[in-house]
């Protein structure tokens, strides 16, 4: 399942992630990557763990936490701390699948990574090409969104970032593991909590919502390993 949730920070929040990445030192984007990732990841980074990215990263964390449809759709377990990305004019990010176990550096902790993440950072106006290109069964879908605005999707998906040819993207990215491993378990109970949220406005007195609310929870009692 991909999807576009809209606003994660707000315009002021993303202003203080460009004023940030304008002063920051960068690294090689392959610092992070895996043997077959490496071969075809042309990026700038912002080190892991240096003082930008872990504030920044805050900024990107506190935003999901206040995202409805993130929470819904995610059932976020952990989060990787967000990573910061810069592809400058030729910079590109060729086809790749994200390595499936992460360590969270400095801790004994990894992350699976279930869902992937893209939080873009510049007005798509202000450079061209750089899109996120997510390969699935149905075909190539092509993502460019707004500043602030995030898409997550299959971290099973093959995905490549056409090369900019002007300007500058800036970028967070990051990895989730869910408390529902299972894509389409997961994506059963995102409609589901879709439809009970709709029939909340609809009918909130009907007493088949909190039967229906029951069920949804039960589901995810059986399905969640927390
Ligand atoms: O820059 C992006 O939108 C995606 C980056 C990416 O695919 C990765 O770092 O694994
Ligand atoms: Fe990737």
């Amino acid at each position: 399942m991909m999807l576009h949730i809209p606003n994660v920070l707000t315009a002021a929040e993303v202003a203080r992630c460009r004023a940030v990445m304008e002063k920051a030192d960068w690294t090689d984007g392959r610092v992070t990557a895996g043997h077959q990732s490496a071969q075809v990841k042309q990026n700038l980074q912002l080190p892991e763990g240096s003082a930008a990215a872990r504030e920044l990263g805050d900024l990107v964390l506190a935003g999901l936490e206040r995202s409805p449809l993130f929470i819904s759709a995610v059932l976020p377990q952990r989060v990787f701390p967000p990573l910061f990305n810069r592809y400058e004019t030729s910079m590109h990010f060729g086809s790749h699948v994200d390595g499936a176990i992460r360590p969270i550096p400095g801790t004994a902790q990894r992350v699976r990574t279930d869902v992937s993440a893209t939080l873009f950072l510049s007005e798509p106006d202000s450079y061209d090409g750089g899109e996120l290109v997510v390969e699935d069964t149905y075909g190539h879908h092509s993502v460019k969104l707004p500043a602030g605005d995030l898409i997550i999707y299959p971290s099973t998906s093959l995905h490549h970032v056409t090369p900019v040819t002007r300007g500058a993207r800036l970028a967070s990215f990051f990895w989730v593991q869910s408390m529902v491993r299972d894509v389409s378990k997961r994506a059963l109970l995102f409609d589901m909590d879709t439809a009970i949220m709709q029939l909340n406005q609809e009918v909130p007195k009907s007493p088949s919502l909190v039967m229906l609310t029951g069920v949804y929870h039960n589901l995810l009692r059986q399905w969640a390993e927390p």
